[in-house]
């Protein structure tokens, strides 16, 4: 068999996409009786990424595609029939396969809409269902939001730091291989950037693409102008000349040479790119030159490791640059690699059926320490749709009617919630049963929305050094429960 490594890559029926562990755990589950167990887990991260004070939820699509085709085929069971154990014989026993053969996706899942922006400790995404299902697809869930989150995140900073300039997406070649180029290009585009030079993506997601052209197009005549000049043959009313092949201003100049032939022609150059040098000054003198000789409209694009604390310092050094196109730093979230999310367990069905145990990860960080319990996110916003606050709490357990915000990491730190404060709650059901319920937005709109979200926070949020912490408080009655259930698994061990 000839493997084709690319087309099926982002056929979302990847249901081996998981670690051998959920799959053992699912046999062992399976064994004890426990599949149907109903359980409930919660996807998060614990703190925003790039130090910074929000993130951007996506990846909620991808994840949709997965779990709506979670089946395993005929090749998948082959495959896991054929692992061997330790003494050889097969991992996987064949009743146990005819079992994953006639499994149905059939859990609860609410998630946090794409481009909403989200905070530490709170559930992107809820899955509520049989027991060996719902740890079945930790795996995947994780690497489909985790990543585009991240990157998400990253695309709005960059947004942020650009303003109203245009933000071209141009790194695919620097990308985590074709899966993270793609991805990248789809979440950089939903967290805020205008195009991207990635075709594929283009194509898949309709994104708009962009670009210029590299130096060896420069290189590849006898000088220059002449380059030029063929470029805009090519492309009378779609060229942008890359100027810094040999030397920026004489680059600028010999733009400007062929850019008067053009405009004598009836067409327009469209602008130069600086990809080398003192971005600030050349693009002042860039800008000087073009306007001296009547090309005000003639747009200045840069690139070359471009990121948000460059772009701000870049425009307090008074940059001419109104164009900003950026690769490695965006879709390789190259000051933050990963975004830690986790996958936990929350709650179990009590085996007699009679409610709920709520379980929880203990660790040495109270930071570490996971939250109990099926929980909501509620944000509370002003009457301007301004988010003054997030509370977490059980929705298996009645609501107090006074409602107090305690910080998890910190019970002194609390805030009493107005009884008439306007709030929205941010998990909304996605899958009952197993089945798609809610129609998820274009790509388009989910960008329209992560620009409304990230707007409407207070700019002490959204800063990039040391930003203000944004308050996520557990309801007290969930903090109380959480305390105890802390005392009660933790060894209390005599001094
Ligand atoms: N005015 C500026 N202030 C701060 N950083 C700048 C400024 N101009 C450029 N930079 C950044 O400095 C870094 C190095 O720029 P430099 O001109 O040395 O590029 P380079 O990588 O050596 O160029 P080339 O790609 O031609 O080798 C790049 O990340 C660039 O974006
Ligand atoms: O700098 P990034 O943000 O990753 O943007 C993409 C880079 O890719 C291209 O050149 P490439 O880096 O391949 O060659 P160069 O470094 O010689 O310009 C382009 O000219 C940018 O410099
Ligand atoms: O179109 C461009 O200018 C481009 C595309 C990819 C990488 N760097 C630049
Ligand atoms: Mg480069």
């Amino acid at each position: 068999m000839n493997p084709a490594p690319l087309s099926g890559l982002y056929a979302p029926s990847l249901s081996l996409l998981t670690d051998l562990y959920q799959v053992t755990m699912a046999y062992g589950y399976w064994r004890q009786g426990l599949q149907d167990r109903e359980a409930v887990f919660h996807l998060y991260f614990r703190k925003a990424p790039f130090a910074g004070g929000y993130a951007v939820a996506a990846g909620l699509a991808y994840a949709v595609d997965f779990l709506q085709n979670l089946r395993f085929s005929d090749d998948d069971l082959s495959y896991l029939g054929s692992l061997p154990g330790a003494k050889g014989v097969p991992l996987f026993p064949q009743e146990f396969l005819e079992y994953l053969r006639n499994l149905k996706f059939t859990c609860d899942v609410d998630a946090i809409a794409e481009g909403t922006v989200v905070f530490g400790n709170e559930p992107l995404v809820r899955v509520q269902g049989p027991l060996l299902q719902a740890q079945l697809v930790e795996t995947a869930l994780l690497t489909l939001v985790n990543f585009q989150t991240l990157v998400a995140t990253k695309a709005a900073r960059i947004r942020e730091a650009a303003g109203p300039d245009t933000v071209l997406e141009f790194g695919l070649r620097r990308a985590q291989g074709p899966d993270g180029g793609l991805s990248a290009s789809r979440a950089a585009y939903l967290g805020g950037v205008d195009a991207t030079s990635n075709v594929l993506a283009g194509q898949r997601f309709g994104i708009p693409v962009k670009g210029t052209h590299a130096h060896s197009w420069v290189m590849a005549f006898e000088d220059e102008p002449t380059a030029f000049a063929a470029y805009a043959q090519a492309f009378p009313d779609d060229s942008v000349f890359l100027v810094d092949t040999y030397d920026t201003l004489d680059g600028v100049r010999h733009a400007i040479k062929v850019a008067r032939d053009m405009r004598a022609r009836g067409h327009e150059l469209g602008g130069i790119r600086l990809d080398s040098g003192d971005l600030a000054y050349l693009s002042r003198e860039a800008r000087a030159l073009l306007n001296e000789a009547g090309f005000e409209k003639v747009r200045i694009v840069a690139s070359n490791d471009l990121e948000e604390n460059l772009i701000t310092s870049l425009k307090q050094q008074g940059a001419q640059i109104d164009t900003w196109g950026i690769g490695t730093q965006l879709v390789t979230a190259y000051d933050q690699p990963a975004l830690g999310g986790v996958y936990k367990l929350a709650a179990l069905r009590k085996p007699d059926d009679s409610g709920w145990d709520f379980t929880i990860k203990l660790s040495e960080q109270l930071a570490k320490t996971s939250i109990p319990g099926i929980l909501q996110v509620r944000r509370y916003e002003t009457e301007k749709g301004q988010p003054r606050a997030d509370m977490l709490y059980n929705v298996a357990e009645p609501l107090p009617a006074a409602l107090t915000l305690i910080d998890p990491l910190d019970a002194t730190r609390r805030r009493p919630v107005r009884p008439d404060a306007p709030y929205r709650e941010l998990l909304a059901p996605i899958f009952r049963r197993g089945e798609l319920v809610h129609a998820l937005p274009s790509l388009a709109e989910s960008r329209a929305h992560a620009q409304r979200e990230v707007q409407s926070l207070d700019p002490s949020i959204r800063r990039f050094l040391n930003p203000h912490v944004y308050p996520v408080g557990l309801e007290e009655s969930l903090h109380t429960f959480r305390t105890n259930l802390i005392l009660e698994k933790r060894p209390q061990r005599p001094a």
